[in-house]
């Protein structure tokens, strides 16, 4: 079999990794109901998913009429503090998905998160499945602070992706996402993307504009081998 074509491999985390909608939506709706809002169905929480928790909450308020900035602060704060504790409830791997970092571990090629979820979030749920100490590096939609604009330097941006290029060591690299935020953030890294159809795609996802359209973790080995 040939040399595998790449160093070093990027996940996202929600949609991409782990299933994490339940957990995500059920801390949307938490502060939803302290703000007199009506819940979503967690099944269509699906759609709020890519952007950030900050993002997440702000979707599903303007859905029903939106809040002024100093009335949707405290909800995002109970959001948030409701997700510290319940993040790992039922979010869980995807089927294949820890086959397929064995089988990349196998071949001596490295693993990386980068993710729009807080690092803090994303280390903790992480740690909870047991997953934390098998990606070189993981990045979180803060871990690298607020640009000139005030907000945080993350996905659509290349730099969390770069990053995690080069925290691997800086050889060949690709990126695995579920969402247009993936796609624009490897397509501005000038690395290849490979997008996970399974996950929250907020566009059909062979319309998003990735090399290659995984169903499923079991198609990724091979999909990567193809590019
Ligand atoms: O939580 C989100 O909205 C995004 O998280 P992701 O970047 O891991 O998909
Ligand atoms: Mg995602």
């Amino acid at each position: 079999m040939t040399a595998f074509p790449f160093d070093a491999v990027g996940f996202d985390l929600d949609g991409t990794l782990l299933d994490t909608f339940r957990d995500l939506g059920t801390a949307v709706n938490h502060a939803l109901a302290l703000g007199g809002f009506e819940p979503v169905p967690v099944d269509s929480s699906k759609d709020l998913i890519g952007g950030g928790a900050k993002i997440m909450l702000a979707r599903a308020v303007d859905a029903q009429g939106g809040l002024p900035d100093e009335e949707f602060r405290p909800l995002y704060k109970a959001m948030l503090a409701y997700y510290a504790e319940h993040n790992a409830v039922h979010s869980r791997p995807y089927p294949g998905a820890l086959e397929a970092l064995d089988a990349l571990d196998a071949m001596g090629v490295k693993t990386a998160v980068v993710t729009n979820k807080f690092e803090e979030f994303a280390r903790s749920i992480l740690s909870q499945l047991g997953l934390a100490d098998r990606f070189v590096t993981i990045i979180g939609g803060n871990s690298l602070g607020k640009g000139p604009d005030g907000s945080f330097i993350a996905k659509p941006a290349p730099d969390p992706v770069l990053a995690a290029r080069e925290r691997c060591g800086g050889g060949s690299f690709v990126f695995v996402g579920d969402s247009s935020y993936d796609v624009a953030a490897a397509r501005a890294a000038q690395v290849p993307v490979v997008v996970a159809a399974y996950g929250y795609c907020d566009k059909p996802p062979h319309e998003l504009g990735g090399d290659a359209v995984i169903d499923s973790f079991g198609g990724l080995i091979p999909a990567l081998r193809a590019l």
